[in-house]
């Protein structure tokens, strides 16, 4: 067991996921920009390219800057998110605009991004291309990294959602769906489950106390829709998916 003081990975769960905890955000995220850039560059030895799919909000930020400063080949990297806000990259509160600053800098300019906003007012006007756009993306992913809001909510998979059962259903064959939450802000476009979790590395960033405690509290029995991060948390590739934590 890592100590105080100490950066080594530590193992709490005796079921997985594995809870990887470390001492400080920087800390967490130069371990995790190095574990994602070891899996894409795999990736490009083997197949000849990579996918990164990446959450949006505030949490990645530091990390993404970490992973945008590593030597891989990110040419042939493509990167997309695994939800947005539908709102244009002039808003501040789009993810894709997030990405581009963070992210697709430096070494990792070369990336080719697939963003989800297109210039229409609601996300259900460009479904079919959308949904193109998602069917066409190589499958499993190479890495998918998750941020989890304190409601329960990943990806944009929010409690009370209109299309939350759409979303997380396991057997959807739809890459995406457009979402409505109360707590969700503007409209919503997200990958569905199987995307989500289709994908060689999984990983929930996670920041905080608060998120520590709610990621606790998912990991017991009780209903989905309450915290539809256990929609993940339960689906059978579960096994693989590892928890990155800073406080
Ligand atoms: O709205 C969103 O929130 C979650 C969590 O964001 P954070 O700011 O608490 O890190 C994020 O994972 C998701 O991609 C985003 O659309």
């Amino acid at each position: 067991m890592a100590g105080p003081g100490t950066n080594r990975i530590e193992a709490v769960l005796t079921q997985s996921p594995t809870l990887h905890r470390y001492d400080s955000r920087e800390d967490l995220a130069e371990a995790l920009a190095a574990g994602v850039a070891a899996v894409l560059a795999g990736a490009i030895a083997t197949r000849g390219v990579a996918t990164l799919a990446v959450s949006g909000g505030s949490t990645p930020k530091r990390f993404f800057e970490r992973l945008a400063e590593t030597e891989i080949d990110w040419a042939s990297v493509t990167v997309t998110l695994v939800d947005e806000r539908w709102v244009p990259e002039t808003s501040e509160r789009s993810n894709a605009a997030m990405v581009r600053r963070h992210l697709l800098t430096g070494p990792a300019a070369s990336a080719h991004f697939l963003p989800f906003y297109i210039d229409a007012p609601a996300p259900e006007d460009v479904a079919e291309e959308l949904r193109l756009r998602f069917l066409r993306l190589a499958r499993p992913f190479d890495v998918t990294v998750l941020g989890m809001g304190t409601d329960g909510h990943t990806a944009s998979f929010f409690p009370q959602a209109d299309n939350l059962a759409a979303a997380i259903d396991p057997d959807t064959r739809e890459p995406v769906t457009p979402i409505r939450a109360p707590g969700a802000g503007e409209p919503r476009i997200t990958l569905t489950l199987p995307l989500i979790v289709d994908t060689r590395f999984l990983a929930l960033h996670i920041e905080g106390e608060e998120k520590l405690a709610v990621y606790e509290a998912a990991m017991q029995p009780g209903p989905v829709d309450a915290m539809p991060v256990r929609a993940v948390l339960r689906a059978p590739r579960v096994e693989k998916l590892a928890v990155f934590w800073a406080p």
